[in-house]
């Protein structure tokens, strides 16, 4: 059965739009775990736009399952990460002026620096995952350069404008599952994730662990966080 992470970064970014001190992520995380979120996953970005660094330190002593921290492959976020060490490190492409991720790390072109970072965060104790797109080449080189798990990224199969594309996408998703499993990388899938979409997905198989934050938080702003993870947590589970 596949695990559900939380990403509360959008609790952050709410906060954020006031500059105040509410909603708090911390409560937010404590909510979606006592709902069954699997695992917590934020995004501290360089431009610090939601999470914060008290937001990570404080999460450190508070989160109960699995804290997962997204971040790019910079000295600064690895120097964070060693001194807080969360169970699993998401290394992300970042753009300053993007309003969320677009795409996946091309770590074929910066496989000598990943690799670095990698090992840095091991050595700490750290489990590494690699954000990439579902192509065989980047699954080839994050094995090569010794992640423990890639985090496909969805964000093209969740965008796609038909249902043909959408089938297209999803193939490629299978077969990045598939390609990865065979030289024993771990599976994680994240961005873009729906209440419908995610059952495509799903039910392939073989992804230990979804990674969704928007569509839950949009969610609990209707129905309740509570509720908004346990149906998310279901729909992960059983497809
Ligand atoms: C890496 C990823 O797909 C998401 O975690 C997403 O980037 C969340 O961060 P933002 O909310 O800043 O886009
Ligand atoms: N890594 C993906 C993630 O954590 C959440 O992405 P989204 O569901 O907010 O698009």
């Amino acid at each position: 059965m596949a695990r559900l992470g939380v990403n509360i970064d959008h609790v952050a970014t709410l906060r954020q739009a006031r500059g105040g001190t509410e909603p708090d992520p911390v409560a937010a995380a404590a909510i979606a775990e006592f709902a069954g979120a699997d695992g917590i996953t934020i995004h501290l970005r360089e431009d610090r736009r939601h999470i914060q660094d008290r937001d990570l330190k404080i999460l450190r002593q508070t989160v109960q399952t699995r804290l997962n921290l997204e971040m790019a492959a910079t000295e600064e976020m690895i120097a964070i990460a060693l001194s807080v060490k969360p169970e699993a490190c998401t290394l992300v492409p970042e753009k300053r002026a993007e309003l969320t991720t677009e795409g996946g790390l091309d770590v074929r072109i910066h496989q000598e620096a990943l690799k670095v970072a990698i090992e840095k965060l091991q050595a700490g104790g750290i489990i590494v995952s690699l954000f990439i797109d579902p192509d065989p080449d980047q699954i080839k080189v994050a094995n090569k350069i010794g992640a423990d798990y890639i985090e496909i990224h969805t964000g093209s199969f969740a965008e796609a404008k038909n249902w043909k594309e959408e089938e297209l996408e999803l193939i490629k998703i299978e077969n990045a599952v598939k390609l990865a499993r065979k030289l024993d990388l771990g599976v994680n899938a994240g961005h873009g994730l729906n209440y419908t979409n995610v059952k495509k997905v799903a039910a392939i198989g073989g992804i230990e662990e979804f990674n969704i934050g928007h569509s839950i938080m949009s969610r609990a702003i209707m129905v309740g966080l509570d509720r908004a993870v346990r149906d998310m947590s279901e729909l992960v589970r059983y497809a």
